[in-house]
């Protein structure tokens, strides 16, 4: 078995008297999609904050590719892991183009070197199937699916081992859903880049994920590979989560099952 890209051992984090998440252990291996999913106020964004560092655990550790990430992190460290939001705005600065943005990045990390920034933006743009033209306009002339994808191009542009994608599609229609998560799955394949996958959505969860991490009340009731855990659950909570989804595989109806593996 290969080390784990990520190692999640011990995770407690609260918010003054609130413990929002509780003794979490989990890993990501490399090039794996691993879901989180859970009812709303169950720790999953905690959880995905404080693997993206943006909020420190009062206990416990998070280790990345064996690095252990402290409550301060080195500039490589903080671009091993990047994260993707609900809302690509989050990420996007209204003022730059997507262009402008993503050369920004590859200049100021040294990504490339002066004379193949231009070209390094390009295959990034590539890679998120993003035109060149729609790259050269500010975000709020894309659409939801384009700006979205900006944003990943935003994450992918630093070369992430990780990237932690929080309810990444649910603002947009279920056709551009598709689309991102098709990318997503390209991702994983091409660049190798490992995903932890914060959804409400069980349909998303069967279409991307290779396993699922199912939360309840901070911490995990249940795991395993998602062919197992939706198809047969064995926890009570995972049951009732189930049952509360209409049957709707909305992914595969609009786009096949594509899954790829690394
Ligand atoms: N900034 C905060 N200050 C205080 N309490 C918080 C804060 N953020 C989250 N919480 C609490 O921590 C717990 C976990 O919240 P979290 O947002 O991680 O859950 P979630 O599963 O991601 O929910 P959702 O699906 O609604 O985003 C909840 O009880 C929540 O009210």
């Amino acid at each position: 078995m290969s080390a784990p890209l990520l190692k999640v051992d011990g995770l407690r984090v609260e918010y003054g008297r609130t413990v929002a998440v509780n003794d979490v252990s989990f890993e990501v291996a490399p090039g794996e999609i691993v879901g989180l999913v859970g009812e709303s106020g169950s720790g999953k964004t905690t959880i995905g904050r404080a693997v993206a560092g943006f909020l420190t655990p009062g206990a416990g550790s998070i280790d990345l590719a064996g690095d252990r990430l402290g409550a301060t992190r080195s500039l490589a460290q903080r671009r091993g892991v990047q994260m993707v939001f609900q809302d690509p705005y989050l990420s996007l600065n209204p003022r730059l183009s997507t262009w402008s943005m993503l050369r920004e990045l590859v200049t100021v990390h040294r990504l490339a070197p002066k004379a193949q920034v231009d070209d390094f933006v390009r295959t990034v743009l590539g890679e998120v199937a993003l035109t060149e033209e729609l790259a050269r306009v500010r975000p709020s002339r894309l659409s939801g699916g384009q700006r979205q994808r900006a944003a990943i191009a935003r994450a992918v542009v630093l070369r992430p081992q990780l990237i932690v994608a929080d309810e990444p599609t649910s603002a947009l229609d279920v056709s551009v859903q598709a689309s991102i998560l098709r990318l997503f799955a390209s991702l994983r394949t091409e660049l190798g880049v490992g995903f932890l996958v914060i959804s409400h959505d069980l349909s998303l969860v069967r279409f991307l994920c290779d396993s699922v991490l199912v939360m309840q009340d901070g911490e995990i009731v249940e795991r395993g590979p998602v062919a197992e855990v939706l198809t047969a659950p064995q926890h009570p909570y995972t049951q009732r989560l189930l049952k509360a989804v209409p049957r709707l595989p909305s992914y595969a109806k609009t786009s096949g099952n594509n899954r790829e593996k690394p």
